[in-house]
């Protein structure tokens, strides 16, 4: 019998499960999914296989465990189940994998048991990946699963950008460092970034800005990431969809002693509450837009602060980076919102950064450049693929490592 060639990928974020189940051989999408609202009444899940009309699927479905449960029964009725011999491998998307982990990784009891000594540091990512992991082990306990961790590709950061600026010892003990999330996406889009300028990554400069519910920027130089705007957490950074970013550490201890707020409480605030939701009561862009479009004075300034953030990060990654051959919009935001792309670069052509507005207009699934022609820095929409990557990641070390079945 030949060897299996699928690869099932689950992307388990803290509310929603996403799913592809993909051929290895041509990376072709057999199934693609997603569950929504998962711990609500109103859950709903959306099953798509290839060539086939999409299917949906109400009511409560209570956790994790039960979606995974539920898209089994649905690739099942595809005769795509979990029970096929074809299955090579379970790839699953892990946020936080903190200094241990710099590679795709099969998952063994030490692996779920390290994942799970990070909870603190990503609470609303790791306990749904840890569920999506224990769930697909007991459905099938004879395949790899494996491990693709969103930390991954930020672990070549310097030290210098890696460190924050506090005591060593206490940020030893505690291991309080800047671990950058969105990892296997700034990889995907850097690459395809520089594939699109016909350029070796090797010698491709690239500022990624990942741009989707939660969002992160990144400096990769020649395919090696030197910094990224998320942190221990991913909390840092960008003005999100629910998260609010960067802030003067103070604020916390101004909510303690003056606003009588415990830990737990000014936790949910800053990533629940916060960002573009805190600012006008919307996290998303499509509805913040049209309150613009409609003289919305409070979507105006949350649209505001969004995109100073955004430009303050696209100057610091030119500064350090030193010479940018690239900027890459991508995730739902970036790949969709043009009036975000055209005010995030203008006034910025002194640095040789500019939006073709026609250019910008267009909209697609392919990659594609939205600078003027002949710009000194190639201005680009690059969809991201962060199933694909978690795929061929998964695909190669599972062939690589002879553990397939
Ligand atoms: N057509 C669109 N125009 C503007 N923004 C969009 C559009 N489609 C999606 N978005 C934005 O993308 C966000 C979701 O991005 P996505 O990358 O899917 O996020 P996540 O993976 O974090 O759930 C939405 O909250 C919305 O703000
Ligand atoms: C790490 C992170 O923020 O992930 P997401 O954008 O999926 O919430
Ligand atoms: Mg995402």
């Amino acid at each position: 019998m030949s060897s299996p060639t699928r690869v099932l990928v689950l992307n388990s974020g803290s509310s929603s499960l996403k799913y592809q189940l993909l051929d290895m051989r041509d990376s072709s999408r057999l199934a693609v999914g997603l569950v929504e609202r998962i711990g609500e009444q109103t859950s709903r899940l959306k099953h798509t296989p290839a060539g086939g009309e999409s299917r949906e699927r109400g009511g409560a479905i209570a956790d994790h465990d039960a979606a995974l449960k539920a898209v089994a029964e649905e690739l099942a009725k595809d005769g795509l189940g979990l029970d096929s011999t074809e299955l090579a491998a379970i790839g699953h998307r892990v946020v936080h994998g903190g200094k241990s982990f710099t590679e795709p990784t099969v998952i063994d009891d030490a692996v779920l048991a390290e994942i799970e000594r990070l909870i603190p540091v990503a609470p609303l990512h790791n306990p749904a990946n840890l569920t999506g992991i224990r769930t697909a082990r007991a459905l099938r306990p004879d395949l790899p699963q494996v491990a693709v961790f969103d930390t991954a590709f930020h672990t070549t950061m310097p030290e210098s950008a890696a460190r924050y600026a506090i005591d060593v010892k206490t940020a030893d003990e505690h291991r309080i460092r800047r671990y950058g999330f969105h990892g296997t996406s700034h990889a995907y889009v850097s690459r395809a970034t520089a594939e699109l300028l016909g350029k070796d990554p090797a010698e491709t400069n690239v500022i990624v800005l990942h741009l989707g519910n939660g969002a992160s920027a990144s400096a990769v130089r020649g395919g090696r990431c030197v910094d990224t705007s998320m942190g221990l957490t991913p909390l840092e950074g960008l003005v999100m969809g629910t998260r609010s970013g960067d802030m003067d550490p103070a604020v916390i201890f101004h909510l303690m002693r003056v606003g009588g707020m415990s830990a737990d409480e000014i936790d949910t605030l800053l990533n629940k509450k916060s960002g573009l939701t805190g600012l006008c009561g919307d996290n998303d862009m499509r509805e913040i837009r049209r309150r613009v479009d409609e003289g919305d004075e409070q979507a105006e300034l949350a649209f505001d602060i969004y995109i100073h953030r955004l430009k303050k990060y696209i100057g610091a990654y030119y500064a350090v980076l030193g010479r940018v051959d690239a900027v890459a919009f991508t995730a739902g935001v970036g790949e969709n919102a043009a009036p975000v792309r055209e005010a995030a670069l203008a006034g910025l052509e002194e640095l040789g950064l500019a939006v073709d507005g026609e250019r910008n207009a267009v909209r697609g699934d392919e990659a594609r450049l939205i600078s003027p022609e002949g710009a000194r820095v190639a201005v680009a929409v690059v969809p991201t693929d962060e199933e694909l990557e978690i795929a061929t990641q998964t695909y190669a070390l599972v062939i690589g490592s002879g553990n397939h079945t």
